[in-house]
């Protein structure tokens, strides 16, 4: 279904146009998928963009196809969909926090219900695997039960002060709130920023990476069959330009955002400019300690997690991995060997447990990586190079083998990044809390690597950010803190 508002430019004009053309449903397969419908969302529907700043297209990376061709919404399409969110947010911050519990468990139930088509659309558009994609998945509709479940608990405290008075303070919300997603976790993304933010009674607008711009409208969908107000979720597409209007909005209270370190200091200096809070979840190059006393068979099995999920394209890896000299020849070998098992291919086939790179620029940027290492020292042990499925749909596909670097004792430039998170495993528990103490990481993972319990706050110290996401802590990063103080007697001026 198409929906067209007044005013559209012209070029929105041409992409509704060439879509009216175009049949209504898209097929669900690998080299077949094509996104007709309008891909933003605001005041309760998909509509084209009221004005554009620039056309991008979104691939599906295992195929190398165009599978959406967009307008990104320029400033008055930013302005609308603020608009739209501020009038639904005088409506939703004076619901009760079980009211906004109520909807946000019809979302996460919707989410469950329609997980495999959202899976779907995912790792079509990601390229990661579908085993893989109906877990982030999981990990969406629990984050909105999460929230849910908090939602009620937003509470201030009441103080006495002398001679009966007293003061009071509100957690209140605070207002039209931005969310800016990174390509790597789309809809996770957009679940992790919405549900926090919406149970504490904000309305959001989200604009998702242009690279993977459809899964994000169908959470927007759901919202608004969940029954919260229309314009309370809304989506706009875009690029850097798209961002820049959010993030110096008069009306935007607060910007989250996901994605690169040096993405997130122009936000940063941006949002600045208003005195907008914000949340930043950046990249890093995480550190991984195996300590020889560490139960092996785990050890590998962590690493693996700690490096290949998503391709690898994941904020928090484990990509700098240390290991104890007493274990390292044992534990390269079976890591080598299991990494040389990862079956890479299309990524709809349950078997398959990695897909294609994010696109052609990031294959290339990753494999000029492994080169400069190289070149520092490094010793390729197993991938690392550009792989050709043999199914013939995939061939122009972005896959490359999975790689295992043995590192010179020296830093290389690839593994030397920034600080986001860290694990290793150990049987002797006194040691592994005595280590965590010392790191600067927002994240430690004791015997275990990226997994994602909503209910632990996630993200990252020094250049990887700060804020977090998750957890209860969460709340305060979407609320603000009122104080009332009431006087019970006579005012004592001091004039
Ligand atoms: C779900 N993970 C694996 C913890 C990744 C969170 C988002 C970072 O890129």
């Amino acid at each position: 279904m198409l929906f067209l508002r007044a005013g559209p430019s012209s070029a929105a004009v041409a992409v509704a146009a060439r879509r009216a053309f175009l049949p209504p449903c898209a097929a669900m397969n690998t080299g077949s998928f094509t996104v007709w419908d309008a891909l933003n969302f605001r005041g309760g529907s998909r509509v084209e963009p009221a004005d554009s700043s620039g056309t991008e297209e979104a691939y599906e990376p295992a195929t190398g196809r165009v599978i959406a061709t967009f307008e990104c919404s320029g400033k008055k399409e930013v302005d609308l969909a603020v608009k739209c969110s501020k009038l639904a947010f005088r409506v939703w911050r004076r619901k009760s926090g079980m009211q906004r519990s109520r909807v946000l468990l019809k979302a996460a139930q919707l989410i469950r219900e329609r997980k495999d088509e959202i899976a779907t659309v995912e790792s079509i558009n990601n390229g990661k695997s579908i085993f893989e994609a109906r877990l982030d998945i999981d990990t969406c509709w629990q984050c909105l039960e999460y929230y849910a479940g908090l939602a009620s608990s937003m509470a201030g405290e009441h103080i006495q002060l002398p001679h009966g008075s007293f003061g009071y303070t509100r957690r209140e919300p605070l207002g039209v709130c931005v969310g800016i997603g990174a390509w790597n976790y789309p809809f996770q993304i957009a679940c992790w920023k919405s549900a926090p933010a919406l149970a504490c009674g904000n309305s959001m607008v989200f604009k998702p990476s242009p690279f993977t711009p459809v899964s994000a409208v169908l959470l927007a969908e759901i919202y608004a069959q969940a029954g919260v107000p229309r314009g309370l979720f809304n989506v706009v597409q875009g690029g850097a330009a798209t961002g820049e209007f959010l993030c110096q909005h008069p009306d935007v209270a607060k910007v989250s955002f996901t994605g690169s370190v040096p993405t997130g200091k122009k936000i940063m200096e941006l949002s600045s400019k208003g005195v907008k809070p914000v949340t930043l979840e950046l990249g890093g190059k995480s550190p991984l300690i195996i300590f020889s006393d560490c139960d092996l068979e785990n050890a590998v099995k962590g690493a693996m997690m700690a490096n290949f999920l998503s391709q690898g394209e994941v904020c928090c890896n484990g990509t700098r991995v240390f290991v104890q000299r007493e274990i390292l020849d044992k534990f390269t070998e079976e890591v080598v060997k299991q990494t040389q098992n990862i079956k890479i291919g299309d990524p709809l086939l349950e078997d398959t447990r990695m897909g294609p790179l994010i696109n052609q620029p990031h294959l290339e940027r990753v494999l000029g990586f492994i080169e400069e290492a190289k070149k520092q020292g490094a010793e390729v042990l197993c991938g690392g190079d550009v792989y050709v499925p043999e199914d013939p749909k995939l061939k122009n596909g972005y896959y490359m083998r999975p790689c295992v670097l043995g590192m010179p004792s020296h830093p290389c430039s690839l593994a030397f990044y920034g600080t986001a998170h860290h694990r290793f495993p150990s049987r002797d528990l006194q040691r592994a809390h005595r280590v965590v103490a010392e790191l600067q990481a927002g994240v430690c993972y004791i015997n275990n690597y990226n997994v994602s319990p909503v209910e632990l706050p996630f993200g990252g110290y020094k250049m990887s950010g700060f804020g977090r996401e998750n957890g209860r802590v969460t709340i305060e990063y979407y609320s603000q803190l009122k104080t009332v103080c009431v006087e019970m007697g006579n005012v004592e001026s001091v004039f």
